[in-house]
């Protein structure tokens, strides 16, 4: 695990952009993987403007994003679909058809995360897999006690997940109790993974990942079995 400690929240989105934007120059129809969470916007918003100097293209990069809530329409102001449209999609060259998200309002979940896996297997491997953090060691959605064995799976939000997003809703109420995540199994085939955490809320998370365990109690944990995984952290 190659560790970079940054002196600003700048820094890490522009060394996060410039892995992105390196492998989109040598690999122009790339596999990205795409994280949601308010730790990569400074990434996008680098992304953005690469692209409007037209320094890099999108119109042949796939991406799948980790996850998406259960039962929210992808209209609604707290979908990820959504907030993947306003912070990157909406803004770069991307077909509408190069990009993925989990239907968190499939009628049928389990054949959703099935046809989801499929998909990422064939225009997989993911060649660069953006990663958040949670406070709790989560990555994607998989909260601790997840087995790493799992494939994109259903499932339900641990209290201080929903704590921590509620911020984003009118009231915690509002928070969806179920998502849809890629596996750890799944975000560990990736090719290249780039961690991304930033700030106090994050040191406890960031300590336990590099002394800690490998544990499934700490999903992020499994990362150090990985041999291409670079965390970027201040
Ligand atoms: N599902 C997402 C995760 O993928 C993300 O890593 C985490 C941290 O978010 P933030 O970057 O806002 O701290 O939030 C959510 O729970």
């Amino acid at each position: 695990m190659k560790k970079i400690n940054v002196k600003s929240y700048e820094e890490l989105s522009r060394i996060a952009a410039g892995f992105v934007s390196d492998l989109i120059l040598a690999k122009p129809d790339a596999t990205l993987g795409l994280a949601t969470g308010s730790t990569p916007v400074g990434l996008y918003n680098q992304l953005i403007a690469m692209v409007q100097k037209r320094d890099i293209r999108f119109s042949q990069v796939k991406t799948f994003n980790l996850d998406e809530y259960v039962g929210l329409n992808r209209s609604h102001p707290q979908s990820y679909f959504r907030f993947m449209q306003e912070h990157l999609f909406e803004k770069v060259d991307i077909p509408f058809y190069q990009i993925h998200i989990p239907n968190g309002e499939a009628i049928d979940l389990q054949e959703e995360c099935q046809r989801y896996e499929r998909l990422i297997e064939e225009n997989g491997p993911i060649d660069l897999q953006i990663l958040g953090l949670g406070v709790n060691g989560h990555i994607g959605f998989n909260e601790p006690g997840t087995s790493f064995n799992s494939r994109t799976h259903v499932v339900s939000l641990a209290p201080s997940t929903r704590e921590a997003n509620a911020r984003f809703f009118s009231s915690i109420e509002d928070v969806p109790d179920q998502a849809i995540t890629m596996g750890i199994d799944t975000i560990m085939r990736s090719r290249h993974i780039v961690l991304l955490a930033y700030g106090d809320r994050k040191q406890e998370a960031i300590r336990r990942l590099f002394d800690g365990d490998v544990d499934e109690d700490f999903p992020a944990s499994i990362l150090k079995k990985h041999p291409n995984v670079t965390v970027l952290y201040g």
